[in-house]
């Protein structure tokens, strides 16, 4: 049987839907089961990324999409590429999934965020996780909010839900496994051991 080796499996889903701690649960697991994997995010730590994060009140629309497009380009090309190419599985919290959904949500026509990512390569797994919005919504006004992406209202917390559930089928077309996971009450390390399973499952379907 033939295996993968070296791939990214994006992490996405609704502000406070439990990506990053998934994502570092996901990371710690399949280091203990014995994987080559690199935790990372976009946007990234980079200088770029790290602007970008800091800068969403005081950048919008096309100005900070563009900024996260060029973060996303320059950090799969120099630290998701080589890392894939190395033999590693590459967890990132938020990829092109996350450019498709707050992109237009900020005003940036869906045609043209189509256009400026259509070099990206696609992740291989995209897992997206989706979860109740007054819970989602409830975890963002408790953790505080650091993004003007970042809401407290469960109506903004359901139209990125649905938005979500919008591109699975665009994402398919594009070459990447897409699954979609309701993370109901599920304790972290619950939602972390499904991601978990997905991704096993796609490392056996290799190469
Ligand atoms: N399954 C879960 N059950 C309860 N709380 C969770 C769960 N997953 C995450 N949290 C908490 O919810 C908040 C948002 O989680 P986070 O991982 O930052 O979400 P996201 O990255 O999707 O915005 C954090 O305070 C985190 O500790
Ligand atoms: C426009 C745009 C913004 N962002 C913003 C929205 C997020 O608030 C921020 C990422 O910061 P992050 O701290 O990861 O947010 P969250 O806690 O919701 O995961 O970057 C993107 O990730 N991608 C985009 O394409």
């Amino acid at each position: 049987m033939s295996v993968r080796s070296g791939f990214l499996v994006a992490i996405e889903g609704q502000s406070g839907v439990g990506k990053s701690t998934a994502a570092r649960l996901v990371y710690e697991e399949l280091q203990r089961l014995g994987r080559q994997v690199l935790l990372t995010r976009t946007p990234s730590p980079s200088k770029i990324g790290t602007f970008a994060r800091a800068e969403t009140f005081g950048l919008r629309g096309l100005e900070l999409a563009l900024l996260v497009a060029a973060d996303r380009y320059h950090h799969e090309r120099t630290v998701i590429r080589p890392a894939v190419a190395d033999g590693a599985i590459v967890v990132c919290d938020r990829y092109l999934a996350s450019a498709l959904v707050l992109d237009p949500f900020d005003g940036v026509a869906p045609g043209l965020v189509r256009t400026i990512y259509q070099r990206l390569p696609p992740a291989g797994l995209t897992i997206i996780l989706r979860g109740d919005p007054e819970m989602c919504a409830a975890r963002i006004a408790a953790r505080g909010f650091h993004s003007r992406f970042h809401s407290a209202d469960p109506q903004v917390n359901e139209r990125e839900r649905a938005a979500y559930g919008g591109v699975v089928e665009e994402l398919r077309r594009g070459g990447c496994s897409a699954v979609v996971h309701e993370v109901g009450s599920a304790a972290a390390t619950t939602v972390a051991a499904t991601a978990v399973a997905h991704i096993l499952e796609y490392e056996e379907c290799g190469p």
